[in-house]
């Protein structure tokens, strides 16, 4: 069942083409393009095809009402499953922790900075913000943390793309807004963030700054091709930010929060926090650190944080 046309001077099957599902917002297009860029310096000829997907198309609902991460990612998988497209680049963020069956991801590409930044025109920091003032977004992690640091905030929603939540904030529907760093960052808008957040004080989504390429898993063809895109030591950091999500049952509709870093002693720590946005503010935290080797040892170490987060009062 390769696709294949001939050899690469490694000895690797190569396609003839490889087309990349993508959705069709300025940030996917500019992700599906570093992909396209990456294997095209292998000797890989890639094509993109744009995609609406509904998560695109529902913009007055909080992604969490009305069925979460999936949204922007099924059409894509329509795609690979129907042999339209090969591969699709996915902000892992937005990937939920179960793929459907048949399909895999194939690789994790090294990590952008993983922050969440604070954008503003008229104030530098969260802190300079006076009371009461307006603050966009839609994310249930971002508001719960926001909530922790500054009570006193008033949080509106805040949908859309990126260059159309900029937009509302220039009409100057809010005061500040909080956007990936990462976002900001691929699509030379690094100039906008007035504070990037130390995880610390706003602790990362789970795989937030990073790609992730989904294929068919029967394409072992293309699973190879993608292998030396492959970051490993933020693939195994994602892995056990990813493990957290799923032992929480997590989608968006939940606000957590894990972020993994390398220690300068070699061994991976975990951060997680989760937030009980209906009920009386709770938010706990955990952590974890250990060896990290392989994936099964990623997942346990975010599989000990899941249990320290619900020992602590997350349910
Ligand atoms: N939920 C939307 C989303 N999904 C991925 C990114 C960009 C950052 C990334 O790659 O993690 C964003 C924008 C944002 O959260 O501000």
């Amino acid at each position: 069942m390769l696709a294949s046309c001939g050899s690469s001077s490694h000895g690797n099957p190569a396609l003839s083409n490889i087309v990349i599902a993508t959705r069709e917002s300025r940030l996917a297009l500019w992700q599906a393009e570093h992909v396209q860029r990456l294997l095209q310096e292998r000797g890989h000829s890639v094509s993109l095809l744009g995609m609406t997907t509904l998560g695109d198309q529902i913009l007055d609902r909080t992604l969490s009402k009305v069925g979460g991460k999936g949204l922007f990612v099924k059409e894509l998988e329509t795609a690979l499953d129907d042999g339209r497209a090969d591969i699709a680049v996915h902000s892992l963020k937005d990937v939920p922790m179960e793929l459907p069956e048949g399909f895999v991801l194939a690789c994790v590409l090294e990590r952008e900075d993983p922050r969440d930044a604070f954008v503003s025109p008229k104030y530098a920091t969260l802190d300079d913000l006076p009371q009461g003032a307006v603050v966009g977004t839609s994310s249930l992690r971002r508001m719960v943390l926001l909530r922790a640091l500054r009570p006193d905030l008033r949080i509106e929603p805040l949908r859309g793309n990126l260059d159309t939540r900029l937009r509302k904030l220039d009409d100057g529907q809010y005061d500040g807004i909080i956007l990936a760093a990462a976002g900001l960052k691929r699509l030379g808008l690094e100039s906008r963030i007035r504070t990037a957040f130390e995880p610390e004080t706003m602790l990362p989504a789970a795989g937030q700054g990073a790609l992730g390429i989904e294929v068919r898993a029967n394409r072992a063809d293309l699973i190879e091709i993608l292998a030396p895109l492959m970051h490993r030591p933020d693939a195994l950091a994602v892995t056990s930010e990813r493990a957290v999500s799923r032992a929480m049952g997590g989608s968006c509709s939940m606000p957590l929060a894990a972020h993994a870093r390398w220690q300068v002693d070699g061994t991976l720590r975990i951060e997680a926090a989760w937030g009980d946005i209906d009920g009386a503010g709770v938010l706990v935290r955990a952590e974890a650190q250990g060896a990290v080797g392989d994936a099964a040892q990623a997942e346990a170490l975010g599989d000990e944080a899941a249990s320290l987060l619900r020992a602590a009062g997350a349910n």
